[in-house]
């Protein structure tokens, strides 16, 4: 059904004692995908109908749930779902032409990317959590909402239930953001904190985190930095209004984190996270965007040193407001369902107000900074001959690439002697040069430990 006139949402009807009242008909929702997310969705859909009723305006039917597998999903945690509602047909059901919302919990690139396309040609406006969709090819999603006049609404994307999307969607559209710099995957943050608590290895911290229920039985997007750089693309794109996909983001993973690179952060008062940072940087012809994904050092002092387990924060910092912390889980599927919900109560008051809320915002079109050209300070790990002379062949190399020393300490002496050097700001093209020439030098045996630290200014 081609949507060009709007559909009527309410009529006045004239009740016995001749005064109006306003009937709102139910708004349609299908559902896609009834995994973690989308069983939860169901629930608080059932179990708050009344309360989400009051605060839309119009009750919240659904009208169908798209599945691979029907007899999975008729029990959802007490509540039956009715047999006629559940489909293995998600194409025929988002194409029926009547659905006011359809919410996308399939995940990954088709077939959700063909399902959101016709759910927003045939009128409905879109909830969605896929970050891995919206980080590779969010553009033709927002011009098919554009083109179709309807909603594309996506806060359970990045850190679950945390509200971070719409902070930077609305509440600081006023603003200019600087710097957005987060724990955004919960898997990862688990393990390192595990590493750090218990001195434990990867490996094993891995294992407890599968057994947790955490990590996947194949982790790779979590473990690879894969999952955080899709949701560092999301915040970069709409913290700076550029467009910023998954490719564009430098990505490094946590499997090379060391137990000794933990000790090392610990014995100068520090911690290691993988962190997702996306900031603003000079680029040739003036600021870029910069965004990567890759683990780093930072002060216990600073509030992101404080999360723990497999909980997510994300630290903005903007010109007019300051800094500004975001914490809460990020992973799971209630709390994503929570963000899918408050999502679904927006999208549904815009349907009935026939409105529609914030598209793409891409107007500043910024350059991309390659990750040479980002700014970022390194703690070097160098084991070396314990002999005169060598400290100032250490500092000369840094001198030659124009990296400068902020600390230099040694650790041990004769065969264990090492010298840890955490660096001044410099580009990440230069420190790397750095490192790769001192490899090149007789008095080093061994670089054990290169990461990059994060968190303080010089
Ligand atoms: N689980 C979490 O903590 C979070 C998940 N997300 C995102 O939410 C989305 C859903 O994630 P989960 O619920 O964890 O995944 P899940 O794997 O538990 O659920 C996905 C469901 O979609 C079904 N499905 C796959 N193809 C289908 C098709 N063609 N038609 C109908 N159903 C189909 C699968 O059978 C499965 O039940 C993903 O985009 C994920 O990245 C976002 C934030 C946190
Ligand atoms: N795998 C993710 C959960 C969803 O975003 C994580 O571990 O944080
Ligand atoms: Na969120």
């Amino acid at each position: 059904m081609a949507h060009d006139e709007p559909r009527k949402r309410s009529d006045r009807r004239s009740d016995d004692d001749g005064r109006t009242r306003t009937v709102t008909r139910p708004l349609r929702l299908a559902l896609l995908g009834c995994g973690s997310v989308g069983s939860q969705v169901v629930r608080l859909l059932h179990e708050q109908a009344d309360d989400l009723t009051a605060r839309v305006g119009a009750p919240i039917e659904l009208v169908g749930v798209a599945v691979r597998r029907p007899e999975l999903h008729r029990d959802l945690g007490g509540y039956q779902v009715p047999a006629e509602l559940l489909t293995t047909d998600a194409a025929a059901l988002v194409a029926r032409g009547d659905l006011d919302l359809v919410v996308e919990v399939i995940g990954g690139i088709e077939p959700a990317r063909a399902l959101i396309l016709s759910a927003l040609e045939n009128g409905a406006s879109v909830v969605t959590a896929n970050k891995a969709l919206l980080a590779e090819d969010g553009s033709t999603l927002f011009a098919a909402a554009e083109k179709a006049g309807r909603d594309l609404y996506f806060e359970a994307s990045v850190a679950g239930a945390i509200p971070i999307l719409r902070p930077l969607r609305e509440s600081l559209a006023g603003d200019r953001v600087r710097r957005v710099m987060g724990i955004v995957n919960g898997t990862t943050n688990f393990i390192l904190d595990k590493m750090d608590s218990s001195g434990t290895g990867f490996a094993e911290a891995l294992e407890e985190a599968q057994e947790l229920g955490y990590a996947e039985a194949d982790p790779t997007a979590d473990v690879e930095g894969y999952d955080a750089a899709a949701k560092a693309a999301i915040l970069a794109s709409l913290a700076f209004h550029t467009r910023v996909t998954a490719s564009d983001v430098y990505r490094e993973g946590i499997a090379e984190v060391s137990a000794s690179d933990v000790a090392s952060a610990r014995e100068m008062g520090a911690v290691v996270k993988l962190l997702a940072i996306c900031e603003l940087g000079e680029g040739r012809d003036g600021p870029a965007v910069a965004a990567r994904v890759h683990p780093a050092m930072i002060p216990r002092t600073h509030p992101l040193a404080s999360v723990r387990e497999a909980y997510n924060a994300v630290f903005v910092e903007s010109e007019a407001a300051g800094q500004l912390m975001f914490y809460g889980p990020g992973a799971g599927g209630a709390p994503t369902a929570s963000a899918v919900l408050g999502d679904v109560v927006t999208v549904a008051r815009n349907r009935l107000a026939d409105v529609r809320g914030a598209g793409e915002s891409a107007y500043a079109a910024l350059d991309v900074l390659p990750m040479g050209q980002t700014v970022t300070r390194y703690h070097v790990a160098i084991d070396v001959d314990d002999r005169t002379g060598v400290l100032a062949a250490v500092a000369q190399t840094f001198a030659e690439h124009g990296v400068s020393i902020r600390t230099v300490r040694q650790e041990g002496h004769g065969d264990d002697a090492q010298l840890v050097v955490v660096s001044h700001r410099a580009t990440d093209e230069a420190l790397s040069a750095t490192v790769a020439a001192l490899r090149t030098k007789d008095f080093v045996r061994d670089i054990s430990s290169v990461m990059r630290v994060e968190g303080e200014e010089s």
